[in-house]
């Protein structure tokens, strides 16, 4: 039957609900305070709620299978019977608590390996491909919710599937030659979980392949094809509608001929490129184009008269029986709603668009379409006058920030010797032992310190008793890191909501809203803060808590801040000046930061961030430009400090193997590096790149509660010093440790710190020829 009209559709909606009841209710379960079946019922009801609420929002296809117990990736690999060994034990276990175990690891089994989702910060399971495992079609979940809909709500939904492609190409365990095999295995499993949801009744289905976004070889294109030619041989009546986003598609021809019936295009981060192909290639008439036309990625409304010039573009291509509309991605990665927000001001307000508020500019823009312009007219003005008011509003402005980034656009921020010179300075001045042991900055956020924050917001609880009581755990943590022997403490960060959220909260130019959480991977989700205008240090951000720990031991307490390329790509930015503007306004104020932690005698600085690798572009062309940028601001934030200074940084949950060059770059005296989840796959790259400044590679995962023990952190450290120089390694875990428990971090630092000495035993008698 031949569509009469464009219709409306939606990529995927969060999990997480509008006041995380996702996350209370996953987390009650691993606490044992509810049963599986209490669980799943819980999540039943949040899912189903949230698929009518797209239905009353005017969306006529409505994603199913997006909705997921802790990540999309890891459902893809345990439906396909990619279970690793490890989790298969002799003891019984219900399939979620198999599931949970894969992914948060148990007292026997590391978690497999967590990364980041493309260029977000979202972090998926690395699925694990291990020897002689014959894939096998363990459960066809998007039918079960494909069914669930229809049964309880009467919704014919749209199922989705992360697709074999890149479901494969995420994976790890395999070598590159066996990669067209495995998919020859998968894609009959996939075809059986088509043809049961076509038979079921299903008239389209998503299937997400994101890393057609990515630069594409001529052997990848090539498989693809034969692929997607196999789907639509053995699923003859459903239609599939393959998903792309984050990025332009290259070989836009090759890729929108591959015989499916649907294509999904991102029209918001392609920079302009599908849209160009379109006009110069035009559109196959036998196929749906999926138009992405509302940002999935940022917190704004959208300005709809520069929306509808690019969607007449499109039409001029597509006739409007052709088309859907829809986000840029899914909104797994925008808060819920804005109706919560009742504190916002309302300029403010008036101009966020969270999932909610995107699809009602898809419906308002389908209904355009359909209805023509004149229907939407009032619409459209009301929301562009809201855009232009809140864009002019002066307070967004501060002149003389933007003199100063003025005054550096021909400057080179840089320390005042080479490293090698500021190296002998600073070992003088710190006189550490050889392998010196510490951690990357947070220490347990228990309850008790969230809700003691909880109570002071809402004015339960005076600024001084919540001060007190901050100064108490920092106190209790400096004594409890003597005592386990770590030769760098920390003050514990308890002070801090988060490490983003918490300086913008401080800074100038930031708004921060009480809702507008988004998750990050399992239950834990962040609330991205929002820079709105020109960002500026109104005063010290950090001092008085680092000064007091300081004051509390003789050893060096490390300043701890976070870089502007992670507060950047975790927040969600103004879009009115350019990225780079934005990143050089929060490093200047990053700068006096740590000058006014220098003058209180804070002489080791760590300035995080994790966020570098996660912002890396996905298009290979646009990567030397944002490493480039992105070392220039991690520089200006850091180079005006003495030679003694010690500049600490720390990544975490990426592949670094392809950017130690820019790593080094940053110039930092030491970096704390993940490695534990990899299994120590970076130690490979140092073996290519010879790394000259200090560094600890992640010796322990701190996802898992499991306690990891002695030796095997001995080996681990072992293992790194075959390629790298004792006199350059530092012993710390894999990232914060605000996710652990007292116990279980004091027991595994004690083991840390053990593992430590008897390596650096070892290497002292070596030193001396013993
Ligand atoms: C290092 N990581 C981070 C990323 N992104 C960030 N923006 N920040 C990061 O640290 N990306 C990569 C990784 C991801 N890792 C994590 C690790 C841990 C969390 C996490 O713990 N998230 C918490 C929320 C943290 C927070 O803001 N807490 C607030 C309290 C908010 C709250 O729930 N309050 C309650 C009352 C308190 C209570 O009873 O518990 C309420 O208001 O009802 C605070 O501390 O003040 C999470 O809960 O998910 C995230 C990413
Ligand atoms: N200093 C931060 C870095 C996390 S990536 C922490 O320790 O939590
Ligand atoms: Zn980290």
């Amino acid at each position: 039957m031949k569509r009469k009209k464009t219709i409306s559709s939606n990529i995927g909606y969060p999990r997480i609900g509008e006041k995380r009841e996702w996350k209370k209710a996953l987390e009650s379960f691993w606490k044992e305070e509810i049963t599986e079946n209490a669980l799943i019922e819980e999540l039943e009801t949040l899912r189903l709620k949230d698929l009518q609420k797209q239905k009353n929002l005017g969306i006529d296809l409505i994603p199913v299978g997006d909705f997921s117990y802790y990540d999309h990736v890891l459902d893809t690999a345990v439906m396909f019977g990619f279970i690793p060994r490890r989790f298969l034990t002799s003891e019984k276990k219900s399939h979620l608590q198999t599931y949970f175990d894969i992914a948060r690891g148990n007292k026997d089994a590391i978690a497999s390996e967590m990364t980041k989702w493309f260029n977000t910060n979202y972090h998926y399971i690395v699925p694990e491909i291990e020897e002689d495992t014959e894939p096998q079609l363990t459960e066809n979940r998007p039918l079960h919710y494909y069914l669930e809909a229809k049964e309880k709500l009467g919704i014919n939904a749209k199922p989705v599937l992360l697709g074999p492609f890149t479901f494969l190409k995420l994976a790890k365990g395999y070598e590159q030659e066996e990669f067209k095999s495995l998919l020859d295995t998968l894609v009959p499993l996939y075809i059986q979980v088509l043809q049961e949801l076509d038979n079921a009744g299903a008239e389209w289905i998503q299937i997400d392949e994101p890393i057609l976004s990515t630069n594409l070889t001529e052997t990848d294109l090539k498989q693809l094809k034969e692929v997607y030619q196999q789907v639509n041989n053995g699923c003859p009546e459903a239609k599939i509608l393959l998903q792309t986003y984050f990025e332009a598609v290259d070989h836009f021809e090759d890729i929108t001929s591959l015989p499916v019936q649907g294509i999904g295009l991102d029209f918001i981060h392609d920079d302009g490129v599908n849209l160009a192909s379109l006009k110069k290639f035009g559109f196959p008439k036998n196929k749906i184009l999926a138009a992405g036309l509302i940002n999935g990625r940022n917190v704004w409304r959208s300005d709809l008269k520069a929306t509808w010039n690019q969607l007449e573009t499109i039409r001029s291509k597509v006739s409007d029986d052709q088309l859907i509309i829809q986000p840029s991605c899914s909104l797994l990665h925008v808060p819920v709603t804005t109706s919560s927000e009742e504190e916002v001001e309302a300029p403010l307000k008036g101009v966020l668009a969270f999932a909610d508020q995107k699809l009602e500019e898809i419906s308002l823009l389908t209904n355009g379409v359909n209805n023509g312009r004149k229907y939407i007219d009032a619409d459209v003005e009301k929301q562009t006058k809201n855009l232009e008011s809140f864009w002019e509003l002066s307070h967004r402005r501060n002149t003389e920030v933007q003199a100063e980034v003025e005054t550096w656009h021909d400057k080179e921020p840089t320390r005042n010797l080479p490293f090698a010179e500021r190296q002998k300075v600073q070992q003088d001045y710190f006189n550490l032992p050889l392998l010196p042991t510490t951690t990357i900055g947070s220490l347990p956020q228990t309850n008790e310190i969230r809700q003691a924050r909880s109570r002071y917001r809402k004015g339960l609880q005076s600024p001084e008793t919540y001060e007190d009581f901050i100064k108490a755990k920092t106190s209790e943590w400096i004594d409890r890191q003597e005592e386990i022997g770590l030769d760098v403490l920390v003050h514990g960060e308890f002070e801090r909501n988060d490490m983003v959220e918490y300086f913008g909260e401080k800074l100038d130019g930031f708004a921060f809203l009480n809702y507008a959480w988004v998750q990050s991977y399992g239950s834990r989700c962040v609330k991205p803060p929002i820079i709105y205008g020109d960002v500026h240090l109104p005063e010290p951000m950090t001092v008085n808590e680092i000064i007091y720990a300081q004051s509390l031991t003789d050893k060096p307490v490390k300043g701890m801040l976070t870089g502007p390329i992670t507060i950047f790509n975790w927040s969600f930015v103004r879009e009115d000046i350019s990225p780079f503007e934005v990143t050089k306004q929060i490093a200047l104020a990053l700068n006096k930061e740590v000058q006014h932690l220098e003058k209180n005698g804070i002489h080791m600085i760590q300035v995080d961030e994790p966020a570098l690798r996660e912002g890396l572009p996905l298009k290979k062309n646009k990567q030397t430009q944002y490493l480039d940028e992105a070392v220039y601001a991690f520089k200006l934030s850091t180079s005006a400090v003495k030679n003694e200074t010690q500049v600490h940084t720390h990544m975490c949950y990426s592949e670094f193997g392809d950017i130690i060059h820019t790593i080094s770059r940053l110039d930092a005296d030491v970096i704390s590096i993940e490695a534990a989840r990899s299994h120590g796959e970076l130690i490979a790259d140092f073996e290519i790149f010879s790394y000259d400044k200090g560094i600890g590679l992640g010796v322990y995962d701190i996802h898992s509660p499991r306690i990891p023990n002695v030796e095997e952190m001995e080996k681990s450290i072992t293992r790194a010093l075959r390629v790298l120089d004792p006199h350059q390694f530092w012993v710390n875990p894999d990232c914060g440790l605000k996710t652990r428990g007292i116990e279980e971090t004091t027991a595994s630092l004690k083991n840390m710190v053990e593992a430590a000495r008897l390596v650096r035993e070892k290497q002292v008698s070596l030193i001396n020829g013993d």
